[in-house]
């Protein structure tokens, strides 16, 4: 009998027993009761739930925009529960890569600025080489010496992925990147997500509502009430729809 391996798996970053909880006495809102989550690196995640079930809440936990109530997070062996804030802000800085709903660009700055702008402020030099293939894949190349206002929201969302890879962030989170966008501009956004992580080895978080959006991930993790109910690897829109159907979303 041939002994079983189990290939090994790194987990990016992680949730033990992370709980959030908003205001006071009466008027507490639970919004994460005990999650226990691990997010594999190189893998494409998507966090979907209903309404109100507390995706961007476990987002901004995990990636340190804000802290939990109770239990602990790790960005791959970093406990990043503990640390205090100005640590905090040097490792979002330094590690995390963000892309927001709605793009978040500095106006008086070209693309090509805009992409560098965190690496700058970092005080580092941008590795040319590897910005320069994340603007190819992106099809910005004739683009970067254009200012926010002179570009499509399809282009200012392009830009804003190109400045959350470009230091090679050890994870991308996206909060309903593609919410702002047309769907032929959300297509061109979510295949570029997927090949940053198939080809470039990129480890990428997303919050979605979009069954189509979380089709592009490795895995889907659903929420409900505060609580990870369950997951779906290889996931396709039908099979998420379906399963938000049972969710009530
Ligand atoms: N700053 C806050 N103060 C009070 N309650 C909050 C705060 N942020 C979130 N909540 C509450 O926590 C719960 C979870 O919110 P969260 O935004 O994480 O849900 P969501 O699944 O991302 O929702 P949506 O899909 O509508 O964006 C909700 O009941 C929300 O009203």
């Amino acid at each position: 009998m041939s002994a079983t391996t189990i290939a090994p798996t790194t987990s990016a970053a992680r949730a033990e027993g992370v709980s959030k909880f908003y205001g006071t006495g009466d008027a507490t809102v639970i919004a994460l009761k005990d999650v226990h989550v691990s997010l594999q690196a190189g893998q494409f995640t998507a966090i979907m739930g209903p309404s109100g079930s507390g995706k961007s809440t476990l987002l901004h936990m995990l990636a340190g925009l804000d802290r939990p109530t109770s239990g602990e997070v790790f960005l791959g062996d970093t406990r990043i529960s503990s640390l205090n804030d100005k640590a905090l802000t040097l490792l979002r800085r330094d590690q995390i890569g963000f892309i927001f709903q709605s793009f978040n660009l500095l106006p008086t700055m070209t693309a090509a600025e805009n992409i560098v702008l965190p690496i700058r402020i970092a005080g580092r030099k941008p590795d040319q080489a590897w910005v320069q293939s994340i603007v190819d894949k992106l099809g910005l190349a004739d683009r970067l010496s254009h200012r926010p206002t002179e570009l499509s929201g399809g282009q200012q969302q392009r830009v804003a992925a190109a400045r959350a890879l470009a230091s090679r962030p050890q994870i991308v989170f996206a909060d309903e990147p593609t919410g702002a966008l047309d769907s032929a501009s959300g297509t061109e956004l979510l295949t570029f997500l997927r090949k940053a992580v198939k080809e470039l080895g990129q480890t990428v978080v997303m919050v979605t509502h979009d069954p189509t959006a979380a089709s592009y991930a490795d895995r889907v993790l659903f929420l409900a009430d505060g609580h990870v109910v369950d997951e779906m690897f290889e996931p396709t829109a039908d099979a998420v729809l379906d399963f938000m159907k049972h969710l009530g979303a």
